[in-house]
């Protein structure tokens, strides 16, 4: 078993992580959270979201956000796009990155997205098209990949169908989603190596949640088989609208405490990841819920 030396992680706080918090985060806060985030050395950061204000509120101002960050220049600022008028939005605000979200589920694309997951691909064409001709990276999400709060156990063949469909749209990443924690370490890693049949196992993200408290468990198994880009949130904020009792992502700082405890790589600085967690579960009025976190944070009071 030879594990990768070097992890990137995505932070998605900013997006997944408040997304479902019911009073509205200012948008100074949000604009804040991602520039101690920037300072923490992160690559890849999920800063908004452009979906309909009716569906996810919390989400409204994405152009105002994209606007008032201040932009470390290597790292990536990406933002979800379900259709062609949150592409074009999101390429008014400068994103580097678009993301399209589809699920390995029928009643969850439903839910979250109000088409099945063939319209999902219809209509994600014209967005993929438009970010290549843009030159705008594409990554897609792949919902409920490990289980559906509606539909139940997935079928690895369903994930790759879908993983299939999104890569001849020309997606340079996948995120393979357990949007409601349920993922296990065997069938993460068996799921893994099924979708790198399909595609370099450098193109494949975990994006877990620890409803189940599985989460690193999962990441270790992926790992095991050679993923090296995973998913995490700031406190392990989050959980999803439509995924009834789902909680937040893994916490950021568990998986960078884990990941320098193995000798792995990050780019990230621990310390300041902890205060940013901290700071981010005051302003929103919650404990934290990373472990590492709270544990770090405590030991330097
Ligand atoms: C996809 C739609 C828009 C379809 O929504 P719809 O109702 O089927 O489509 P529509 O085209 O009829 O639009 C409805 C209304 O939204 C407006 N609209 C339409 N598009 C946009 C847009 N881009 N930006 C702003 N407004 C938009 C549109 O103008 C219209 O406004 P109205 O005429 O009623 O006033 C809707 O279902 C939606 O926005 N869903 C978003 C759901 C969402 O954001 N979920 C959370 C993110 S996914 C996630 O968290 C999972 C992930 C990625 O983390 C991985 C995991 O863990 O699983």
């Amino acid at each position: 078993m030879s594990l990768p030396t070097t992890v990137k992680i995505v932070e998605v706080a900013a997006r997944d992580g408040l997304q479902n918090e019911k009073h509205f985060v200012d948008t100074a806060i949000k604009i804040e959270l991602i520039n101690r985030l920037s300072a923490a050395g992160f690559q890849n950061i999920e800063a908004a979201s452009f979906v309909s204000p009716k569906w996810v509120p919390q989400m409204a101002d994405g152009t105002e956000v994209m606007a008032g960050i201040e932009r470390r220049p290597q790292t990536i600022y990406s933002a979800l796009t379900p259709n062609l008028r949150g592409f074009e939005a999101a390429l008014a605000a400068k994103a580097d990155e678009v993301v399209i979200f589809g699920a390995a589920s029928e009643s969850f694309s439903q839910k979250n997205i109000n088409c099945s997951i063939a319209e999902s691909i219809t209509r994600f064409a014209p967005v993929a098209q438009a970010a290549l001709d843009a030159g705008v990276r594409l990554r897609a999400s792949i919902s409920c990949a490990l289980g559906c709060p509606y539909d139940g156990e997935t079928a690895i063949e369903t994930v790759l169908d879908v993983v299939k469909r999104m890569q001849d749209l020309g997606v340079q990443e996948f995120d393979i989603a357990d949007t409601i924690g349920v993922g296990t370490p065997l069938k993460t890693a068996r799921l893994m190596e099924a979708v790198a049949t399909l595609v370099p196992m450098e193109q494949i993200a975990g994006h877990f949640h620890d409803t189940y408290g599985q989460a690193l468990a999962n990441i270790l198994a992926a790992l095991q088989v050679g993923v090296s880009i995973f998913h995490s949130s700031v406190a392990g904020l989050g959980g999803c609208p439509y995924a009834k009792g789902a909680t937040g992502n893994v916490a950021t700082e568990d998986v960078v405490y884990m990941l320098h405890g193995m000798g792995i790589h990050t780019g990230l600085d621990l310390p300041q990841l902890v205060d940013t967690g901290a700071w981010i579960s005051a302003q929103i009025g919650k404990p934290t819920n990373s472990r590492a976190g709270r544990a770090l944070f405590l030991k330097n009071q």
